[in-house]
């Protein structure tokens, strides 16, 4: 399983910061929406520049415009977006047809979805390269969310394409995150907001790493 970090810090001077501590132990690089929303897609550009061996991974969270926001991000260095799984099936299309044009990867994220296995069939149909399956912050923040592995291993049964999982995760459930079947797991305040982000993420890379 792949580790990703989410980048939800709110400056690029921080997001630098934070990825020269913790960059050796992950696999991709995330640009969290809010901080593409602060400071634009040049945060892309310079992940890109200064770590040209991670993948970066822009959480565009894209509603609408499909093609245009995956081309965006593409253009700046993304090497995956993500669109919204709630969204028309013109728009995923859209990311998918930029994504093929790039050869790139779009990840189709699950937030707000009440029936979680019908759309993944569907979007898998469409061409996505992974489903997100994601409890966001404010779900978290009210208690709104239930068992990732359960979720995640009623996906793996579903559909064939990659899974990651998002929202919450910290050292203590990574595994079961890995073993109900993601193929990555996105991490970002078990990261950021730990005493040291770089010992916790050695230590969330370690649990991977001992799960074989
Ligand atoms: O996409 C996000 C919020 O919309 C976050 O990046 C994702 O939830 C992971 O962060 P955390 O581990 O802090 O929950």
């Amino acid at each position: 399983m792949k580790l990703q970090v989410s980048v939800d810090l709110l400056s690029l001077e921080q997001a630098m910061n934070l990825l020269q501590e913790v960059s050796p132990y992950v696999d991709i690089i995330e640009a969290g929406t809010p901080l593409i929303k602060q400071e634009g897609l040049k945060v892309l550009t310079t992940f890109k520049q200064y770590f040209p061996d991670k993948l970066i991974f822009a959480d565009m969270k894209t509603m609408d415009a499909g093609g245009l926001e995956a081309e965006m991000a593409f253009k700046a260095g993304a090497d995956f977006t993500t669109v919204l799984a709630v969204s028309n099936d013109s728009t995923i299309e859209g990311a998918v047809t930029a994504a093929r044009k790039y050869g790139k990867y779009v990840t189709a994220d699950l937030i707000s979805v009440s029936d979680r296995v019908s759309r993944a069939r569907t979007l898998e149909n469409l061409g996505v390269n992974y489903l997100e399956l994601h409890c966001g912050l404010d779900e978290q923040a009210n208690h709104l969310c239930t068992s990732t592995a359960d979720e995640l291993t009623a996906l793996r049964n579903a559909v064939s394409i990659s899974l990651s999982a998002a929202g919450g995760i910290n050292e203590k459930t990574i595994q079961e995150v890995e073993a109900a079947g993601a193929d990555v797991a996105a991490v970002g305040a078990a990261i950021y907001s730990a005493n040291s982000p770089a010992e916790a993420a050695r230590r969330l890379r370690e649990k991977i790493n001992s799960q074989g």
